[in-house]
This record gives structure tokens, sequence and C-alpha cells, in this order.
């Protein structure tokens, strides 16, 4: 079986073209294929499948072989994928997620796809919740990006043990379905810094859907404007949310590493 290994940010993922059929046992296969150890390595599976609403539906599995509805860095890989394999010649494209629809512009010169900017739907913003979790008292903030994430403004992300703190409110029992959990701090009004604990994927790189989570959170409570720059450990997203109940807007880098072939 042919597969492409894509990245954004460094959050990586494993690319199947789905639309001549795919492998049985999806998530076994997301399991095996993900580890870094016995597989080729990544933060999960993504499959590229027909659509009868859009140009493509996007179908991804995090690395333990859990569904996740949406991914912004996931598609803006795909977005590169499609045109990079010929599947489309169009720069304006429209995926079907089990998160919705998502409309992405291809951005490059001639034929090169170098970034990808994602219309990632609004966001559903609940109030913040206390929550006992790992010892501590957290404020977070539910939000959907599609894809269900809480929001934690703390101090210094990078003072925190996330592989401690991140597996309990993952599967915090308020949230029957799991969450992404941001970790944010706003340094100034105009950027965000955050890490990412994702549902059924651990700690990665960054995290598309995560920071317009962070940014739905921070401008809900008043702690930075629409527009940021968001710093993940991988690099840097460019986030604008126009207004409250219009679409976030997330544009930055999509990037092949390596094609392959697996064993199946
Ligand atoms: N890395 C992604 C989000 C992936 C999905 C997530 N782990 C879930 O279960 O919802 C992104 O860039 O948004």
């Amino acid at each position: 079986m042919h597969f492409t290994k894509m990245q954004g940010l460094g959050n990586d993922y494993i690319y199947l073209n789905g639309l001549d059929g795919l492998p049985a046992d999806l998530p076994a296969l997301a399991r095996r294929m993900s580890d870094r150890h016995f597989g080729v390595g990544a933060d999960g599976l993504i499959c590229i499948c027909a659509s009868s609403r859009g140009d493509f539906r996007m179908v991804m599995y995090n690395a333990d072989g859990s569904r996740g509805e949406m991914c912004g860095n996931g598609i803006r890989c795909l977005g590169k994928y499609v045109f990079d394999h010929g599947l489309t010649r169009r720069r304006a494209l429209t995926i079907e997620t089990d998160g919705g629809l998502r409309t992405l512009e291809l951005l490059g010169n001639g034929g090169t796809v170098s970034a990808v900017r994602v219309h990632m739907g609004a966001p559903i913003l609940e109030e913040p919740l206390p929550l006992e979790s790992g010892g501590a008292l957290w404020q977070v903030t539910p939000v959907s990006m599609g894809n269900p994430h809480g929001v934690v403004f703390v101090e210094d992300p990078d003072a925190l043990d996330l592989a401690r703190l991140g597996p309990p409110l993952e599967r915090h029992p308020v949230f029957p379905r799991g969450i992404n959990v941001e970790f944010v701090t706003c340094p100034d009004r105009n950027t965000l810094r955050l890490r990412v604990w994702e549902r059924g994927s651990g700690e990665t790189l960054a995290c598309g859907t995560g920071a317009c989570a962070a940014l739905a959170a921070a401008v809900r409570q008043g702690r930075a404007e629409r527009q940021v720059v968001a710093g993940l450990p991988g690099g840097k997203l460019e986030l604008f949310w126009p207004d409250d109940g219009q679409e976030m807007v997330m544009t930055g880098p999509a990037e092949t590493v390596f094609e392959g072939e697996y064993p199946v």
C-alpha cells in the first residue's frame, strides 16, 4: 500500500488515497502505522475519500485508532496532497469533515502549494468550568471547533508536565467524548503561546483546531485581539476571527516528508 507522510508545524500524519478503496480495519492500521518505534511514526492517519457534499472527504484517525472529527494541521496537508498528487487543479476547495464542511485556499507560486488558508467554521464556546484534576483546580473553557477542546489559561505552558496533567483532563467525566486540552498564555494581545495535549495522540508539536479554540476563548475573556500569531512548539499559525458567530480563519504551512510503501 502506498502512503504519504506529511506534516504541518510538526503535527504529522500518514495520508492514504482512499478514492479507489481502503484496507480493512483502519483503526488498527492507524495504531500500527502511527507507532514511532514499530511503524512509520505519526500523530495519526488521514484518508482522502470521495464526497457528495464537497470536493473530497477527510477521514482522520488519532494515533490510538480513535476518530477525530476535524484536524486543522491535517486538513492543510490534505489540501497540498490533493493538489500535488494531481487529484485537483483548483486552489479553492471544499472539504467534508465529520465536523462539517471546511473551505481551503491553497497558497503558493506556479505549481506549488507552500501554505494553506482554512476557513475553520465558527467556534462554539461554553462558560469556563472549574475542574479538579491531577491534584489542582483548573478553569477549563469548553470550545468546539467541530471537535471538542478544553482551553486552560496558565502562566507558562512550558513549565507544565503535560504527560501527567493531560490524560486526566482529556478523559475527565464531564467530557464523555474526551477533549483536546490547550494550555495557553497570552504574552501580548496579538500573540498566543500554547501546548496541546491531544485526545487520542498525546502531546503534539501543534494543533490547528486547538489554536483556534484558544483564540476563541482568549477573545471571549478579553485577553487577546481577534488577529493573532499563535506560537506552538512546532512553529507559528496566523489566526483571524472576524467576529462572534463567524468562521475562524487559519493560515499555516503544509509539507510532504516522504512517500513510502507499507505491507497490508
Ligand atoms: N492535530 C489536530 C487535531 C486532531 C484531532 C484530535 N486529536 C481529536 O481527537 O479531536 C489539529 O491540528 O487540529
